[in-house]
């Protein structure tokens, strides 16, 4: 049973179907910060949240349980983001759910802005008939400037034209040719449109680059009299600047639904004329609150119902139909990472993954995740897998690369893996037999073709007569059963490495007994997962 918890309000729809859904049980939890949040975090596997909540490092940290978080909306700057990967938890939140209605809010903002609606409201509600004050400012025939052409920005965009707006933009991934179709003049940095612009409205997310975005100098290049809206993140525009911008006049307007402390009754800028403010309203719609509650619900049962992951903010996404045809290789990859985790010596430096062959089509990023979540599993006291085992990899200055080849080896699909601890380079490499039979194709120089699961039993040796026989024999007096043997080499006559599948683990004295073989240099049981054993990350 997994058991979610509700951080803030959502739709109702979104919990009758937590309620509805088979192997789902949720609680609704609001308001909670600090150790509340912490310890109620830690009872959970999974949690959605809307900007409310602040689910930062100290609220996950020492969480072993939590594996989800879906974020109903888009933001998810109040989520740490680094800590929830390196504790392995993925973040997933429904872009598209409000990009209607923050389009619409955002319009709404412009023009109330542009004929003082709220403030014309506020003065007849308090007895006044003023019909001077509030002269206001036509939409049409202005210029709009859009900082962040993505999905909300654009519908900005569509409906500044509907309204004979001329509109500018600048956005990095936004193309000519997409600007054109949209009917947007684009800027090739922001401050190019300064001069020309009537509106400035953002639709970025709030990062470093964003921050601070529009500040004093970038008010001082304004058109005089140009209006601000802010419909996307607190601290885009620097509120300090807005104040004295609207106090010097170089301003016309700002209107704001969203600010750098959320909850906000403080800010200067509530008490000034020609301001128009909103609590973060954007997405509250009822249609809006509906769809992101639904999606956001829906993507923790697909999580723990079939471990797709989609919309993730902090891992690649992964649907159920991928998943299911690349079981067989993530296992594949899970167990070469497992088995070199015990090949070779500790203090590994990189590591080297190479695809080879129609396996190069797929997902490979996914298959190196996996590699070093089974690398990593065992060694580390805490979760590992796909989401946190490169970050956890690369944390311990482990150098993590990756190639494709897509010809053919001997096989139609294998991955080599490569760890190089000080001037030794360990190698082993596998494949897929049928859809879900990994095996052993090579290990150091050896070539073979062993299978990978079970108590494996890998020893090296010279490659001279009677070796199998002497081991065989050894493991017979032990009562120790040999399922399945297999030897390998680079050259007659070289160093050889065999791999035996052992039906218990054998005891030291057998052990020692192969050891004292003057032919063998090394011996070591390997366990590995039994056959058709898939990682628990998998959630299969
Ligand atoms: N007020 C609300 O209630 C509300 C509702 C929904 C979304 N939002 C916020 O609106 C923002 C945009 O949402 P969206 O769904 O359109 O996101 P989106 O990812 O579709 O679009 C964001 C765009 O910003 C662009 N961008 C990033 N950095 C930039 C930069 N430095 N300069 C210019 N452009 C840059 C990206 O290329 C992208 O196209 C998000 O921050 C989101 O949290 C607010
Ligand atoms: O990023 C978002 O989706 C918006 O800021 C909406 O936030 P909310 O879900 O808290 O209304």
């Amino acid at each position: 049973m997994a058991r979610i918890i509700v951080l803030d309000p959502i739709a109702q729809e979104g919990l009758d179907m937590l309620a509805a859904a088979p192997g789902i049980e949720y609680e609704v939890r609001t308001g909670l910060k600090g150790a509340a949040l912490r310890s109620a975090l830690a009872e959970f596997d999974g949690a959605i949240c809307r900007s409310g909540v602040t689910i930062n490092g100290e609220a996950l940290e020492g969480n072993k349980r939590l594996k989800a978080i879906a974020r109903a909306g888009v933001g998810t700057d109040n989520i740490d983001k680094n800590v929830a990967t390196r504790l392995g938890i993925v973040v997933m939140n429904t872009p598209t759910g409000n990009t209607l209605s923050t389009a619409e809010h955002t319009f709404t903002l412009l023009l109330a802005l542009s004929r003082r609606v709220a403030e014309a409201h506020m003065t007849l509600c308090g007895g006044k008939w003023d019909r001077k004050t509030y002269m206001g400012s036509q939409v049409a025939d202005k210029t709009l400037g859009i900082v962040g052409l993505g999905r909300i920005g654009q519908e900005v965009a569509k409906r500044a034209n509907a309204f004979q707006m001329k509109v500018m933009g600048y956005d990095p991934f936004l193309s000519s040719e997409q600007a054109q179709k949209l009917g947007i003049q684009r800027v090739d940095k922001v401050a190019d449109m300064f001069p020309h612009i009537d509106y400035l409205t953002v639709h970025t997310p709030l990062t470093p680059e964003t921050t601070d975005l529009i500040d004093s100098a970038a008010i001082e290049k304004l058109k005089p009299g140009c209006r601000l809206i802010n419909c996307a993140r607190g601290g885009i525009y620097n509120e300090a600047a807005l104040v004295e911008g609207l106090k010097s006049g170089k301003l016309g307007g700002v209107a704001l639904d969203v600010f750098v402390e959320e909850p906000n009754t403080t800010s200067p800028l509530l008490k000034m004329p020609n301001v128009l403010c909103t609590p973060h309203l954007g997405a509250s719609t009822e249609e809006a609150q509906q769809q992101v509650a639904l999606e956001a619900v829906q993507l923790l049962i697909n999580y723990f119902s079939t471990g797709e992951v989609r919309h993730a903010v902090n891992m690649a996404s992964v649907d159920p139909a991928t998943l299911q045809a690349m079981k067989g290789y993530l296992d594949l990859a899970w167990r070469l990472g497992l088995l070199m985790a015990e090949w070779q010596p500790s203090g590994a430096a990189g590591c080297h993954i190479t695809y080879r062959g129609e396996v190069t089509k797929r997902n490979t990023k996914l298959l190196t995740s996996a590699f070093c979540a089974g690398l990593l599993e065992k060694a580390l006291d805490e979760e590992v897998n796909i989401v946190n085992a490169e970050v956890l990899l690369r944390e311990r200055g482990i150098v993590l690369t990756e190639e494709s080849r897509p010809d053919m080896g001997a096989f139609s699909s294998s991955m080599s893996v490569e760890v190089k601890t000080g001037n030794k380079i360990h190698v082993a490499s596998g494949t897929l037999f049928g859809n879900n039979m990994p095996r052993l194709i090579r290990l150091d120089d050896s070539r073979l073709e062993a299978y990978i699961d079970g108590n494996l039993f890998v020893f090296t040796h010279n490659d001279v007569p009677g070796i199998i026989g002497a081991v065989g024999t050894i493991f017979g007096k032990h009562s120790v059963n040999i399922g399945h043997m297999t030897v390998g080499r680079a050259v007659p006559g070289g160093t050889a490495v065999g791999v035996l599948n052992l039906d218990t683990v054998p005891p030291k004295a057998a052990i020692d007994e192969v050891l004292s073989h003057p032919s063998i240099t090394s011996a070591r049981v390997i366990p590995m997962p039994p056959a058709g054993k898939l990682p628990s990350w998998l959630g299969w």
